[in-house]
C-alpha cells in the first residue's frame, strides 16, 4: 500500500484559496497513491483562533468540494485533515473529511480532545463524541486528530473498532516535537498498528510548526520521517504486518478491562 502524507506549509502570508488550491493540485499529483493525507485545520492553521470562525464552513463548503473533486481526479482516498466546520446550529467544529477514489465523503470526524486548556480551541470549538473508523480495501483506518494523540483510551476505542492503521493529521509546533514522534511511535507499539501522523509546515499566528510528518509501523520501526519544511512524505507499507505483528507478540489479547480505582 502507497501512502502519501502532504506536508503544506501554512503561513499567514498565504491566502486560505490561494492554499485549498495548492493542496488540490498537490493531492492531484498523487494519483497513483492508495491513501493521501492533509493534516490538521490547514486552511487557518490550528494555532490562528481568530480566524476559526471567519474562515468555518459548512459540510459541503468550499473546502469539501475542492477535496471530493481531488480524490476523484487523482482516484484516491484522501483523508483531507480537517477544517473548522459550521454546525447548522452555530458551533464549530475542528472537523476531518474522508474521501473515496470516486470523490465520495466517505467519513466525517470531529475531534474529540480540543487543544488550548482554557483558551482556543478549546473555548472555541465544540467537542465530537465519536471515534471514527473507516474500511479501506487493504486496512481499517482509525482515525484522530492531532491533540488528540495525547490520549491512549481514544486509540483503544479505535482498535476494538478495528482499526489498523491510525491516521493522526496535526498541526503541531515545533516547541513540543519530541512529544510527536514519541507519542507517534507509543501509539503504533501499543495498538500494534501502523501510524500515519501529518503535520504542518511553516509558522502561523507566530507559532512555528514542527513538520516532521512520520509513519511508523506496528513494531514501533519508523518507516519514513519528514523534515520541517514542506514535502510530500511517501512509504510503501504492507497492512498484513499488522495482523502478523499482534499473532507473533500478542499483548493485546492480555489487556484487563475494567480495572478498578486504586483505593487510597
Ligand atoms: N492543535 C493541537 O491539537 C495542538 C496540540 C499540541 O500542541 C500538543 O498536544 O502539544
Amino acid at each position: 500500500m502507497r501512502a502519501s502524507l502532504i506536508q503544506i506549509r501554512v503561513d499567514d502570508d498565504e491566502s486560505v484559496d490561494s492554499r485549498r488550491q495548492r493542496a488540490a493540485s498537490l493531492v492531484r499529483d498523487q494519483a497513483g497513491a492508495d491513501l493521501v493525507v492533509l493534516p490538521e485545520l490547514w486552511t487557518t492553521g490550528a494555532f490562528a483562533y481568530e480566524e476559526f470562525a471567519r474562515e468555518a464552513e459548512q459540510l459541503d463548503g468550499p473546502t469539501y468540494r475542492a477535496m471530493a473533486k481531488a480524490a476523484g481526479d487523482a482516484g484516491v482516498w484522501l483523508h483531507a485533515g480537517s477544517i473548522p466546520e459550521r454546525d447548522p446550529d452555530g458551533t464549530l467544529y475542528n472537523t476531518s473529511l474522508l474521501f473515496s477514489p470516486s470523490g465520495e465523503l466517505a467519513a466525517a470526524y470531529r475531534k474529540i480532545h480540543r487543544f488550548g486548556f482554557d483558551k482556543g480551541e478549546a473555548v472555541l470549538m465544540g467537542a465530537g463524541t465519536e471515534p471514527v473508523t473507516v474500511s479501506l480495501p487493504e486496512t481499517t483506518l482509525g482515525v484522530a486528530t492531532c491533540y488528540d494523540l495525547r490520549f491512549p483510551e481514544l486509540f483503544r476505542a479505535l482498535v476494538d473498532a478495528g482499526a489498523e492503521t491510525l491516521v493522526i493529521p496535526a498541526g503541531w509546533p515545533e516547541r513540543r516535537r519530541s512529544h510527536w514522534t514519541l507519542l507517534a511511535r507509543a501509539r503504533a507499539v501499543e495498538n500494534q498498528a501502523f501510524v500515519l501522523a501529518c503535520g504542518t509546515a511553516g509558522t502561523h499566528a507566530g507559532v512555528p510548526q514542527a513538520g516532521h510528518s512520520i509513519v511508523v509501523d506496528p513494531w514501533g520501526e519508523v518507516l519514513a520521517e519528514a523534515g520541517a519544511e514542506e514535502e510530500v512524505l511517501t512509504v510503501e507499507f504492507d497492512p498484513s504486518k499488522v495482523a502478523a505483528v499482534r499473532e507473533q507478540f500478542p499483548a493485546l489479547k492480555d489487556r484487563v478491562l475494567g480495572l478498578e480505582r486504586p483505593r487510597h
